[in-house]
C-alpha cells in the first residue's frame, strides 16, 4: 500500500472533497464532469473527447482490473485503448482498488496515471459530486495534492479548439478494403477506425480541417472530439463542401454536431453532459428504442436547420437531439457512439447503413 497523501477536488462554488492522491502527484484544474458506467475506464480515460475534463466515475469500485496490454492489431491500432495517451485532465474515484486482477493486466490504474503524468484522487464520494453538479449544472474544478501548491485559478478548457490539439496532423491510412472513406479526425476514438476495417472499408484519415473534397472517396465519417463545437468552422466549411459533392456521409457525436451546424443548425451546452452506457435514445418516427453509451457536454438545437434535415433520435431521458438525417441524400449522423467501447454495441449496425449507402451511391 502506498503512503496516502491528502488530496483534494475543489469545485467552483466552493464545495470541497478531501481525499488522498494516486497518479501523479500534479495539481490540475479543468471540467469536472461524471461517467455513470460501471466498466471501462481504460477506454474512457483514453478517449481523445475527454480532453481538457476532470473526470468523476460514479460506480465506485475503480481500478480492480488494472490497466491492459499495449498490443496493436495488424493496422498498428491499439487493442484496448481508444487511442495513444490518457486524454483526462484528472481522475475522481471513491473507492480505488489497490490489488487488481485480470488476465491481461499489466499494470495498476494509479501507475498508468502516475507514468502519463495525470493526477487522481480517492476516497471521495463521487455520487454526492454528482449530485452538485446535476442542481448546479456543469462546474469548473482544481485537484489539489498536499504539499504541491494548488492551482491558482479555475481554467475553462473549452476557450480553447481542443479538437485541433487532439487530431492528426498528418493523413494516415489504413487497411486496403474496396470502400474509401475519410475519417475526418476531430479527436477520433480508434473504436471508429476498427468498425470501419472489419467492414471493409480503407481508411484515410485526415487532420480536421483538412480539405478532404480535393480527395478521391466512397464516403466521409465524421469523428467524436473533445470540447466546443462552434470553434471548428474549418470542418464546418468542408462539410458544406461535402453536402455539395453528395456521397454518403456519417457523423459521430462532434461529427453530428458538426454536420448540424452545416446543416443550419446551432450547439448549445448542456446543464450537465450525458456520460453513461445506458442512455436510451428513440428512433424517431418508429417505436424502436436504443441503448447507448454517451460523452458529451453539447448539443444541437435543431431550429434553422435547412429543408431536408430532420432529427433522427431523440433522448427519451430528457428529449435532446440525438442525431439528424437528411430525407433524400445519403447523409446522417448520430449524438451517441455507436463504435461504443466500453458500452452496448445496440447501435452498431448503423455502420452497416452507412456501408449500404456507399454501395447504393457507387451504383
Ligand atoms: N464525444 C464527443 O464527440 C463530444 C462532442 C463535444 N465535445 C461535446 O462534449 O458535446
Amino acid at each position: 500500500m502506498l503512503e496516502k497523501k491528502s488530496a483534494a477536488l475543489i469545485l467552483e462554488d466552493g464545495s470541497r472533497f478531501d481525499g488522498y492522491s494516486f497518479g501523479a502527484e500534479l495539481p490540475t484544474t479543468g471540467e469536472v464532469v461524471f461517467n455513470t458506467a460501471m466498466t471501462g475506464y481504460p477506454e474512457s480515460l483514453t478517449d481523445p473527447s475527454y480532453a481538457g475534463q476532470i473526470l468523476v466515475l460514479t460506480f465506485p469500485l475503480i481500478g480492480n482490473y488494472g490497466v491492459p496490454s499495449p498490443e496493436r492489431d495488424e493496422w498498428g491500432i491499439l487493442n484496448f485503448f481508444e487511442s495513444e495517451k490518457i486524454h483526462i485532465q484528472g481522475l475522481i474515484v471513491s473507492d480505488y482498488s489497490f490489488e487488481h486482477s485480470h488476465w491481461n493486466a499489466v499494470k495498476s490504474l494509479g501507475e498508468w496515471l502516475a507514468e502519463q503524468g495525470i493526477p487522481g484522487v480517492y476516497g471521495v464520494d463521487t455520487r454526492a459530486i454528482t449530485k452538485i453538479i446535476r442542481e448546479h449544472g456543469v462546474m469548473l474544478g482544481k485537484i489539489a495534492i498536499e504539499g504541491v501548491a494548488e492551482p491558482a485559478e479555475f481554467i475553462d478548457p473549452n476557450v480553447e479548439n481542443l479538437v485541433a490539439k487532439t487530431s492528426c496532423t498528418d493523413i494516415i491510412e489504413y487497411g486496403d478494403g474496396e470502400h474509401k472513406v475519410v475519417l475526418v479526425d476531430c479527436g477520433c476514438k480508434y473504436n471508429i477506425i476498427r468498425c470501419l476495417l472489419k467492414r471493409g472499408v480503407r481508411v484515410i484519415r485526415v487532420p480536421w480541417d483538412y480539405d478532404f473534397t480535393t480527395l478521391d472517396y466512397d464516403g466521409v465519417m465524421l469523428s467524436n472530439g473533445p470540447g466546443d463545437p462552434s470553434l471548428c468552422g474549418a470542418t464546418v466549411e468542408n462539410i458544406r463542401k461535402a453536402f455539395a459533392v453528395g456521397k454518403p456521409i456519417f457523423g459521430i457525436c462532434m461529427g453530428n454536431q458538426l454536420t448540424s451546424i452545416a446543416a443550419g443548425a446551432s450547439t448549445y451546452k448542456l446543464k450537465y453532459g450525458h456520460r453513461s452506457h445506458n442512455q436510451p435514445a428513440l428512433e424517431v418516427g418508429t417505436d424502436r428504442a436504443v441503448i447507448t453509451s454517451q460523452n458529451h457536454g453539447f448539443a444541437v438545437n435543431p431550429e434553422g436547420l435547412a429543408d431536408g434535415w430532420t432529427p433522427y433520435f431523440i433522448n427519451l431521458n430528457d428529449g435532446t437531439i440525438e442525431g439528424v438525417k437528411h430525407s433524400h441524400k445519403p447523409f446522417f449522423t448520430v449524438q451517441f457512439h455507436p463504435e461504443a467501447t466500453s458500452g452496448p454495441v445496440d447501435t452498431e449496425y448503423l455502420f452497416d447503413c452507412f456501408i449500404d449507402k456507399i454501395i447504393e451511391s457507387k451504383r
